[in-house]
Parts: C-alpha cells; sequence; structure tokens
C-alpha cells in the first residue's frame, strides 16, 4: 500500500472506533481481516497513525478546527509524521485510494498549526476534567508531564535473572539493539520509533518462550524493587493479576520464601500458571477467591502487595483510548474498589510486616488521598518513606520520580522515563 491508501485506511479505522465504540486493537483486526491484500507493514503503519491521533487527539483537533476522524488523521499526518499540506496533496495525488482531496479551510488549518488560546489541558492531551489533578500534583512541569503521557512508549522488557544473565538476553536480541536503563538493572528497553517504524516482534523469539525474559515496563520493575522481597518471606500478593509483579519478585527472592498470588477475580489470575511455569518459578502458589481461600495467612504475612485496581491514567502512553473514555464516575469506582481492597489486605500483614500499595495512576484521588484516608482509619499502621527507600536504592544522581512530602513516590514518563506508577509502604505496628 502507498501512504495515500494507509491513511485512508486509518480514517476507517478511527471512524469504527469513535462511531461505534470499538476498542482499537479490535477494529484493527477487523479492518485487516477484510482487507488481505494489506502486508503486516501496512497494518502495523495504520496502527501507528490510529494510536498517534488518540495520543494527541486535543491538540490535533484544536490545530486542525475539527474533531473528524480524517481531521485528527490528517493533523497527525501533519504534525507528527512531517507531511506538511504541499506533501500531503502530492500523496493523495499519487495513490487513487487515498483520502479526498485537502480542502481550502484544511490547507489554512495545516499551514497556521496553531495552538493560539489553547488551554492547557489541550496543549497537553488530557481530558479538561483531569488537568486539576496534574496541576496539582504536577504543578510549574504539569504541561511537560502531559506531553510525556501523549508519546509513544518504548517497548520494555524484564530480564528474568532465574533463567540467565541480562548480558545473555542482550546478545540474543542484539539484532533489535536492545538498551540499558537507569532505574532498573534487569531491564532492557527497544525505543519507540516514529512514523511507520515498526516495533521489533520481541515475544515471537524463542528466548522468550524459553523464560529468559517478560514484557514489563521499567516502571513496573522499578516498583517491584521497591517493594524490597527478600529471600525466605512470606508474601501475599494480593491483587496478582496475570502474575507482572510476582513473577518479578520470584526472581528478586531467588525462589527462596513463598508467594501467594491472590485475585478477587479468578479469571484474571489464569494466564499466572503458565507463566510462572515458562519462568521456572518455584516458590508461588496461587490461591483462587473461595470460602477462607486465605484464612491461613491472617496476621502471617512479611508483605502485603495491594496493586489495585485502578483508572490505569499511569498506561496512557499505550492505551491512548483510554484517556478520552475515562468519566469521573469510574474513578469514584476505582477510589471505592482500592479502598475495599487495602481494607480486605490488612488483615494479612504480620505485626511488623509491610502493606505495599501501588497504582499505575497519577490521579491523587487514587493515591496520596487514598493512603491517608487508610492512615486515619488505621491507627496501628504508619506511612514508611517511600522516599528514603528510594534514595537508599538510587542515591542522588538518579532519575528522580515525583514526592510531594517524600512518604510516596510517583514515577512518570517526565520524571523516571517510565509509566506513571504510585508507589507507598505502610508498616503495621509491632505488638
Ligand atoms: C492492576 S491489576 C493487577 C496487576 C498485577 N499485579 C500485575 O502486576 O500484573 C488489579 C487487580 O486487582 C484485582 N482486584 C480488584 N479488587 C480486588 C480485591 N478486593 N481483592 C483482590 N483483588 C482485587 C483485579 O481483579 C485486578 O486483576
Amino acid at each position: 500500500m502507498k501512504l495515500g491508501g494507509r491513511i485512508q485506511a486509518a480514517i476507517e479505522v478511527l471512524t469504527e472506533v469513535e462511531e461505534r465504540k470499538r476498542p482499537v486493537g479490535e477494529a484493527l483486526k477487523d479492518w485487516g481481516r477484510s482487507h488481505r491484500f494489506a502486508g503486516s507493514g501496512d497494518r502495523s503503519a495504520i496502527g501507528n497513525i490510529v494510536y498517534d491521533a488518540l495520543r494527541r487527539r486535543s491538540s490535533h483537533a484544536w490545530k486542525m478546527e475539527a474533531e473528524t476522524p480524517r481531521a485528527l488523521v490528517l493533523g497527525t499526518m501533519a504534525f507528527d509524521w512531517g507531511e506538511n499540506a504541499d506533501k500531503l496533496m502530492a500523496t493523495f495525488a499519487d495513490d487513487n485510494h487515498s483520502p479526498d482531496a485537502l480542502s481550502e479551510a484544511e490547507i489554512a488549518a495545516i499551514n497556521a498549526a496553531s495552538m493560539k488560546d489553547a488551554p492547557f489541558w489541550v496543549k497537553g492531551d488530557i481530558p479538561e476534567w483531569v488537568a486539576p489533578a496534574f496541576l496539582e500534583s504536577f504543578e510549574d512541569d504539569a504541561l511537560l508531564e502531559a506531553k510525556a503521557f501523549a508519546q509513544r512508549p518504548p517497548v520494555d522488557i524484564r530480564v528474568n535473572s532465574l533463567k540467565g544473565s541480562i548480558e545473555k538476553v542482550e546478545k540474543e536480541l542484539s539484532r533489535f539493539n536492545p538498551q540499558r536503563v537507569k532505574l532498573a538493572q534487569d531491564c532492557l528497553r527497544f525505543p519507540a520509533g516514529r512514523g511507520a517504524s515498526r516495533q521489533p516482534n520481541i515475544q515471537g523469539d524463542p528466548a522468550f518462550r524459553k523464560g529468559l525474559y517478560e514484557i514489563q515496563d521499567q516502571g513496573s520493575q522499578v516498583v517491584s524493587r521497591l517493594i524490597f522481597p527478600q529471600k525466605g518471606e512470606q508474601i501475599l500478593d494480593f491483587c496478582a493479576g496475570g502474575g507482572g509483579k510476582t513473577l518479578a519478585m520470584a526472581a528478586q527472592m531467588e525462589n527462596k520464601g513463598q508467594i501467594y498470588a491472590y485475585d478477587a477475580d479468578a479469571s484474571r489470575l489464569a494466564p499466572i500458571v503458565d507463566r510462572l511455569t515458562r519462568a521456572g518459578v518455584r516458590n508461588a502458589q496461587t490461591r483462587t477467591p473461595n470460602d477462607g481461600a486465605l484464612n491461613d495467612l491472617i496476621g502471617r504475612m512479611d508483605r502485603v502487595i495491594v496493586d489495585a485496581p485502578c483508572t490505569g491514567t499511569g498506561t496512557w502512553r499505550r492505551r491512548p483510548e483510554t484517556k478520552w473514555k475515562l468519566t469521573e464516575d469510574q474513578l469514584a469506582k476505582r477510589v471505592e474498589e482500592q479502598q475495599l481492597a487495602l481494607a480486605q489486605a490488612r488483615e494479612f500483614v504480620r505485626p511488623g510486616g509491610y502493606l505495599v500499595y501501588i497504582t499505575c495512576s497519577v490521579l491523587p484521588e487514587e493515591n496520596e488521598e487514598q493512603i491517608y484516608r487508610f492512615i486515619e482509619n488505621n491507627p496501628d499502621y504508619e506511612l514508611v518513606s517511600a522516599g528514603e527507600v528510594w534514595q537508599d536504592m538510587y542515591g542522588f544522581d538518579s532519575p528522580k520520580p515525583w514526592s510531594s512530602d517524600m512518604m510516596s513516590v510517583t514515577l512518570t514518563p517526565g520524571s523516571t522515563d517510565t509509566d506513571g506508577f504510585f508507589f507507598c509502604v505502610l508498616e503495621r505496628r509491632p505488638e
């Protein structure tokens, strides 16, 4: 396919997403099925255009003075992919599968590319109602952070130290040019490309099937390290989901001690068994929700991890469509679920043990506010300074996360070059 045809295809896919409320992945797959002539390079380029259009939806709409799928895609090509109005006109003339020719108004909007009078949330490509939370959390850097959430993310992998060294995996994947990162010692990164460039098929490599690495954002790897799981400890991963943190902790514990992987939704736990086997983990067991599933663990755990259900604002780079779908009602629902998870998880911590609270969100309602409410209602718990834990682990020269009072830390694309994560530790006072 030529570029004109790819642009037309992106408009069609985005129209499906917008008008029929289809998830982007599904709409892209369906388009591929009904256009068999398109190769994998075409499909991936079309996906890149659609995701870029969603990442910077409000700034493109402002400049184009329209919010239609066509305007968003044309804006993406002009403002992100380096195709000015003249180039686009030549591209469209060259391919009869292209969209209709640019109108006078579109040419004028592309040429002007004006952000005049645009409010902060438009410039930063975040929903208007989220803007106060960004300003509260990131103050003078709110725009920088919002824009960082509108960039393409890299692909990060965590080398599984139970199976091999980072050097070994680096060599195995050398054709993809993996890079080391600053904060996670087992992480290799494949930076995001530009335009139509494709991400390497990391999961297709035999080393992946052998369990030598997992796909895991650097931020998730960093919070797994901050949990500080020790060999021999008893740990309850209370919201284990697909097991990303369980696997990372098991490797740090060198298979010594025991991790109990639990989730209120048994179906979310389903993939974990295969992943544990592939990774060579021998110190983790799953517990599925039924009456008394965790009774034997009450008051016995050295650490209980609540990697809580959340709005996922920290993953907006990877799932840009969720940025525009999020509502205040959904936020309120997640906050309730988080409160419930914390209230349920607390009873498993032994006196002197730790309750770790993590979200992949950067909204204060889900993070600092949640934790201060918990402390107020549970005087037998106190906050340990996560800022000090960070300094002990990384010193003063590494990238620093956000921290309003040193008690918790918030990782972000702008500060730590990761997805957004909130992390804090509560100690149950010894009896
Ligand atoms: C952010 S995901 C977990 C991700 C996982 N820890 C990882 O690293 O891949 C949150 C999980 O919490 C679970 N959950 C929600 N409320 C819960 C509760 N009250 N008790 C236990 N699990 C809960 C959800 O089913 C979901 O799988």
